[in-house]
């Protein structure tokens, strides 16, 4: 409190509003003199009066905001509304009170001007007593939220700058469907007065052709409102999830171990179009109420005054119950968003997993899982509608109070002639829109606020910004493809106390095939990810040619460096496009000779389409064998200098084993790490290395290691390759 205190006292404060004063001193002049040359009198009647009031607050308004800063702000602005409407509501009390309608000056009493400053500043005071704005940590935190959620509302505004023209064609028919709304109660009112009175035929027909043309003018330029909005909506997200898609492709692995796919998938289709919404939608519906409320009170101020004082004493109650329930509803809805992403994810993810499901008897537990995630999600529905249903019959109630009282008022005026039967009709039209539009006005801005909700999140994937070395753009022309670990340290991001690989150093030269060999768990696969740069060494450099892989240029280095692993990943398309690929303008004999040379071709030519017959959803309609065929001749085609195995022949037969051999005993200059717990693939490598625990235990030939009897590689061997074939290969 005793900063605000200082703020109300303090000469910034003061300076502003004499400033401030002055100018609305220069206003009430200018109108005052202009009256006096136009009927020598100097006054207004009391419409005129509260337009020039309304005209002049937005005046000052605008200036507190330009002349202050944010701490004077708060409290100038108060000032500025008690200012402006101060008079005009003293004199139209007085004039109710008085029933006789008079001229009013412009020019407000000194005493007036005083009373507002008194007023405003007790206004001040007790709000800032009972509702603290920024002083309690609450409202502190409610203001940087507003704040926030302002910002990024601005910030989703901004996207829709490609679409200004569609927007602006957009904001020209709401104005003109707005504008004939406006005039159709109007326009009602006309014919209804026509028909009760006495009955002249030519203006009957006028006011009948006037009510046609504003409905019709009304439906068609809605219509073509409805469309450009709705055009820009599907602008706007089409190049949001654009962007939100080309900036998920740049993540890195670990990103996406830790973000499970469903809530991805829900940031992705239904928050982006939550977001666009937000904009097209809102902005839409907040325009459209604006203009023709502007309207409809110049036209309901026209009818009568005494109406629409009560008519506006209904906003300020609606506003209030609707922000109360704005801060529930924005609650609950964050609480859905959560619940549905998780019921998504758990969908996804058991169907995904179906045969584990089924082999593993989980029917029963998953079905229970996902029961829970609705049923909470049920809770929150129900808790949501609740609140929504005491929301609506406080409203209700405010209401209906409200209109029984104006019919009462209108009664009396039609009685005092004051008023005619018809525009009593058209003011009932008016009222009644013009609440339904208040009420839009205030839900919209916390639908806005709320949906903002989902542009974080969009925005926080947006931004994100992947955590990977910055690649230097190398891409030389030619690569010897020599590999090296020098005393990597690696761990996975989920489990980081648990070291994967251990200070291990290891080289793979060119034309060599290499074997990494060692029991489960060992460190291998970490290998060939570290190989494929899908994370980074928490300690230590892997090398190739002498350069940190981060150092090459992306498309270069993946191009360079095939994998096949031993669950290789299908695409659903044809068996042609999984062999090729991410490669262009590439010929079906390349296709076929890399499928030849990994013993894919003769079962693609049984296929009933051969090679552009559907492989299915991620391959499924093949066999594991055939797979990894695909695979094989996936990474052949590009004939990479650098090839890894990844126990990338374990679900082959013999004689496609076989010729997977020959192609590794042909190898001349490339590199090929091999995983294999085949005993020919070991045997025939150039250099073996057995790892264990993340760290490398034991090099060398198979001679040299079998030299060693008490060696692990020499166990392993007698353990796992006493039978040939494998089982696992
Ligand atoms: N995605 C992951 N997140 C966390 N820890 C992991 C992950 N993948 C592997 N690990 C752990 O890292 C260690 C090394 O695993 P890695 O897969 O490299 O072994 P491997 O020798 O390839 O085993 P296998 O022969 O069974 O494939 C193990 O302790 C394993 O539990």
């Amino acid at each position: 409190m005793i900063p605000k205190a200082h703020s109300i006292i303090s000469m910034t404060t003061l300076t502003a509003r004499v400033y401030l004063l002055c100018c609305d001193l220069v206003l009430w002049a200018c109108v005052w003199a202009v009256l006096l040359r136009l009927d020598g009198e100097g006054s207004l009647d009391l419409r005129c009066l509260w337009d020039f009031r309304v005209i002049s607050w937005a005046g000052l308004y605008l200036l507190s905001t330009l002349v202050a800063d944010n701490t004077v702000q708060p409290f100038l602005k108060p000032w500025v509304a008690l200012l402006s409407f101060l008079p005009a509501v003293f004199d139209t009390v007085q004039t109710m009170l008085q029933g006789t309608v008079r001229g009013f000056s412009p020019v407000p009493d000194p005493g007036m001007v005083v009373l507002s400053s008194a007023t405003s500043t007790l206004i001040y005071v007790v709000m800032e007593t009972a509702f603290p704005h920024g002083g309690s940590v609450k409202g502190s935190r409610k203001k940087k939220r507003d704040e926030k959620a302002k910002a990024l509302l601005m910030r989703v505004i901004r996207y829709s700058r490609p679409d200004s023209l569609h927007l602006g064609a957009a904001f020209i028919f709401l104005s003109l469907a707005a504008l004939f709304e406006t005039f159709i109660p109007y326009s009602i009112g006309k014919v209804v007065d026509h028909l009760s009175g006495k009955y002249q035929h030519n203006n009957f027909l006028w006011a009948i052709g006037l009510m046609a043309l504003c409905s019709l003018g009304s439906s068609m330029f809605s219509g073509l409102r409805g469309g450009m909005f709705m055009c820009s909506l599907g602008r706007l997200n089409k190049r949001i999830r654009h962007m939100l898609f080309q900036n998920l492709m740049k993540q890195e692995i670990n990103f996406f171990e830790e973000n499970k796919p469903g809530s991805l998938t829900s940031r992705l289709i239904s928050d982006t179009d939550r977001m666009g919404r937000s904009v097209a939608m809102n902005v839409n519906v907040l325009l459209r109420s604006l203009v023709k409320t502007c309207g409809m009170l110049y036209f309901m101020l026209g009818l009568s005054w005494q109406l629409t004082l009560l008519t506006c004493i209904e906003m300020p109650l609606l506003a209030f119950i609707q922000n109360a329930y704005n801060n529930l509803y924005q609650k609950t809805s964050r609480e859905i968003q959560d619940c549905n992403a998780e019921i998504a994810e758990l969908a996804t993810s058991v169907i995904g997993s179906m045969k584990t499901v089924r082999s593993c008897k989980g029917e029963a537990q998953e079905q229970r899982r996902y029961e829970r995630a609705l049923n909470r999600k049920l809770q929150v529905l129900t808790r949501k509608g609740i609140c929504s249903n005491v929301h609506l019959l406080i409203r209700r109630f405010i209401t209906v109070g409200l209109k029984v009282a104006m019919l009462i008022q209108g009664r009396n005026l039609i009685s005092t002639g004051q008023l005619s039967s018809g525009s009593l009709l058209a003011f009932v039209f008016y009222q009644k829109d013009m609440v339904t539009n208040m009420k839009q006005l205030v839900y919209i801005y916390g639908d806005m606020l709320n949906t903002v909700g989902s542009a974080v999140k969009v925005f926080q994937l947006l931004d994100r910004k992947p955590r990977m070395r910055e690649e230097k753009g190398l891409a030389p022309e030619k690569l010897k493809g020599k590999l090296t670990f020098e005393k990597v340290t690696f761990s996975y991001s989920s489990r980081p106390d648990n070291k994967a690989l251990e200070s291990v150093t290891l080289e793979l030269s060119p034309g060599k095939v290499t074997a990494l060999v060692g029991p489960s768990g060992g460190g291998k696969t970490s290998c060939v990810c570290l190989l494929q740069r899908f994370y980074e060494p928490q300690d230590g450099e892997v090398f190739l040619d002498g350069e940190p892989l981060y150092r090459y240029q992306h498309q270069y280095f993946h191009q360079k460096v095939a994998m096949v692993s031993q669950d290789p990943v299908l695409f659903s398309g044809s068996v042609r496009y999984n062999i090729e690929y991410g490669l262009q303008d590439c010929t079906i004999e390349r296709v076929e000779e890399a499928a030849r040379k990994a013993n894919a071709h003769d079962f693609i030519c049984k296929l009933e389409q051969k090679y552009d017959t559907d492989v299915g959803e991620c391959g499924d309609q093949l066999s594991a064998g055939q797979k990894q065929c695909i695979a094989l001749a996936r990474a052949l085609i590009r004939n990479p200098q650098i090839l890894i195995l990844d126990e990338a022949t374990s679900h082959m037969d013999c004689s496609t084993q076989q010729a997977i051999q020959d192609v590794l005993n042909n190898i001349t200059d490339q590199t090929v790490l091999v995983i294999a717990h085949r005993l020919e693939t070991v045997e025939k490598a150039h250099h073996i290395i057995f790892m264990e625990d993340g760290r490398v235990m034991e090099e060398g030939t198979h001679q040299q290691l079998m030299a060693n009897e008490k060696g692990r590689y020499y166990r392993l061997k007698e353990k796992l390759f006493h039978t040939e074939p494998h089982p696992r290969d």
